[in-house]
């Protein structure tokens, strides 16, 4: 595990220069088929994830889903001049035409925070529209990989995988949380504190996805970079905040839409190229784990033509990370419980 992640500096490395992959030139695009749907397609990450999604040459179809606004959406993004066919769906009768066919789902639907609230204090809501979206994806598109953007993350992705095993299609390569923008956060606050290329930059986010379950390895930074500790405390703190500094910021009117767009923007274009052969492809997420105590965990993963292909695990943790691990355990495990808990429940509620 150790040896592999000494090894990911340099593929990082390699990869950073080209975290930009939008571009309305079809010239390239090729003949294959590459589709991709967005349920929660109208909202504050839907709308400009959408957008950069229509702007990709590795797109071929693009399936927009949401309860409401989709027609107008979806007319509005088809007019641009590039690859991807853009389908629009609204409303649940339309929710099993907008899955057939397709291989990656992004699930950007749910509240969003605000001022004051935590990503748990979204469960009650949220935890049933991912159900009840993940129960169609297993019904319509049962070997898509999904991602799923929803909060709280770190419950819903158990909810996820619970439904797809459930259905019998469960693929633990296939269900994964989008963690990305703390990868984006944590790259662009080292750069800014370092005086270094945001886009060189690659910080391994481990853990989950709120509060002191995020866990930013500054230790494992390419390229390599020492922190003074005030440095790796203000640094870590605002990793870990940085959602919570947008939801005020917003001061109610939501939370991170337009970097968290960019954030899926850059998983979707990973997890296509990969889809499409390309190797050394490695994204953070969060998934099924092996690599720690945790049943659920975000790591490095390298993707393939198959989805997940392989963790490269936690690596070697400093002092400092391992207390920060220390920390996370009682939310992210009490998260995940209550993940598994409600799916049970759910899934009872459907039987009767
Ligand atoms: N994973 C991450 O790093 C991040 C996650 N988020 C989360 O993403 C979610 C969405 O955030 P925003 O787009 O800002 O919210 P929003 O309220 O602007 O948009 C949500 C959209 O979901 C739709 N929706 C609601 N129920 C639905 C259903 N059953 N089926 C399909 N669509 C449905 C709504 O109509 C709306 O268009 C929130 O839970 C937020 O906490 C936000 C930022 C970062
Ligand atoms: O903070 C929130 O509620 C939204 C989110 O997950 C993030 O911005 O990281």
């Amino acid at each position: 595990m150790n040896k592999s992640v000494s090894v990911l500096g340099n593929v990082l490395w390699s990869v950073a220069p080209k975290l930009v992959r939008y571009t309305s030139s079809t010239r390239d695009a090729g003949s294959f088929t590459r589709k991709v749907a967005v349920l929660g397609a109208s909202g504050g990450i839907g709308q400009p994830l959408s957008l950069l999604l229509k702007l990709s040459p590795l797109i071929s179809d693009l399936s927009l889903y949401d309860i409401q606004h989709t027609k107008g959406v979806g007319a509005d993004l088809s007019h641009i001049e590039t690859r991807a066919k853009v389908k629009a769906y609204v409303g649940q009768e339309q929710l099993a035409d907008a899955l057939k066919g397709m291989e990656l789902v992004l699930i950007p639907a749910g509240v969003p925070r605000k001022p004051g609230m935590t990503r748990d204090d979204l469960f009650n809501t949220n935890a049933t529209i991912v159900a009840d979206l993940v129960s169609s994806c297993a019904k319509n598109c049962p070997r898509a990989l999904i991602a799923i953007i929803a909060n709280p993350v770190n419950s819903t992705v158990p909810i996820a995988a619970e439904i797809m095993k459930h259905h019998g299609v469960y693929d633990e390569k296939k269900v994964i949380g989008v963690t990305t923008l703390d990868v984006v956060r944590a790259a662009t606050f080292v750069a800014e504190a370092k005086g270094l290329d945001p886009t060189r930059v690659f910080v391994p986010v481990i853990g989950g996805h709120s509060g002191n379950t995020i866990i930013p390895l500054l230790s494992q930074l390419s390229p390599p970079v020492s922190f003074s500790k005030q440095e790796l405390d203000s640094l870590t703190k605002r990793i870990q905040n940085a959602g919570t500094e947008v939801v005020e910021a917003k001061a109610g009117t939501g939370s991170a839409t337009l970097s968290m767009a960019h954030a899926a923007a850059r998983f979707t274009f990973s997890v296509l190229e990969a889809l499409g052969g390309k190797e050394g492809v490695v994204e953070c997420g969060y998934i099924l784990s092996k690599e720690t105590e945790f049943k659920y965990f975000a790591t490095p993963l390298s993707f393939t033509r198959n989805g997940v292909e392989r963790s490269h695990g936690i690596g070697k943790l400093s002092e400092y990370e391992t207390k920060l691990m220390e920390e996370a355990k009682s939310e992210l495990n009490s998260n995940i419980k209550k993940g598994e808990e409600f799916a049970k429940a759910y899934l009872q509620k459907q039987k009767k």
